[in-house]
């Protein structure tokens, strides 16, 4: 347990690539003012510093498989306390396996909740599609998505049921998560009001 962090409010942001996490944590810091840290930001800015080990993090996620635990963990757990100031967290990104989850629990912070968007498969082909015309992300193209996908089927969709049987998970079921950003953000709001 990180002392520094007692009593912050850790959201975990959780959903397949293309759900939306990234949109609604924009419109949760304008709103409530959480730091918000995007584990797939801090490790393309891995990328981006042209380091080795970010060379070696950019053919994982070109492969669109999930980098080594320690890496996103240790990357996550100095931001938070680079921001000890801030109110409290959105881990945008992560965990993406339930291990992942514990690891952080137990060495940072319990999560306070987990909010989880719900979005169809197609639906989110179709939006990376769409992104990929402008992210620039190495990872935003059909044969990358698709493997993404399946990587979010295989180990990340175990973490929504991990946390539902906790009673810690807030779900935007998929009829809000496919509708318009807005809609989305005001069920997102009913969360974040209680907190
Ligand atoms: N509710 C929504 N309806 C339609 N498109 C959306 C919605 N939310 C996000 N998008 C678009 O879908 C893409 C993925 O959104 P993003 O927030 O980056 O998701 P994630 O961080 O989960 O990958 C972006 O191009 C974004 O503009
Ligand atoms: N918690 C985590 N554990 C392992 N790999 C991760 C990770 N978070 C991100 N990555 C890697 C694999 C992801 O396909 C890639 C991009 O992540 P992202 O930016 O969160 O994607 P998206 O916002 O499209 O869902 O980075
Ligand atoms: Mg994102």
């Amino acid at each position: 347990m990180a002392a520094e962090l007692a009593g912050k409010k850790i959201i975990f942001i959780v959903g397949g690539p293309g759900s939306g996490k990234g949109t609604q944590c924009e419109r949760i810091v304008a709103k409530y003012g959480y730091c918000h840290l995007s584990s797939g930001d801090l490790l393309r800015a891995e990328v981006a510093s042209g380091s080795e080990r970010g060379q070696e993090l950019q053919e994982i996620m070109k492969r669109g498989e999930l980098v080594p635990l320690e890496t996103v963990l240790a990357m996550i757990r100095d931001k938070m306390l680079a921001n000890t100031d801030a109110k409290g967290f959105l881990i945008d990104g992560y965990p993406r396996e339930v291990d992942q989850g514990k690891q952080f629990e137990s060495s940072i912070a319990p999560a306070t909740s987990v909010l989880y968007l719900d979005v169809a498969t197609e639906t989110m082909v179709q939006r990376l599609i769409k992104r990929g015309q402008t992210s620039g992300r190495a990872d935003d193209n059909e044969e990358t998505i698709r493997a993404r996908l399946n990587t979010f089927e295989k180990a990340t969709a175990p973490v929504v049921d991990y946390y539902k049987q906790q009673g810690k998970l807030y779900e935007i079921e998929r009829a809000v998560a496919e509708s318009s950003p807005d809609e989305v953000f005001a069920k997102v709001c009913l969360l974040f009001d209680k907190l």
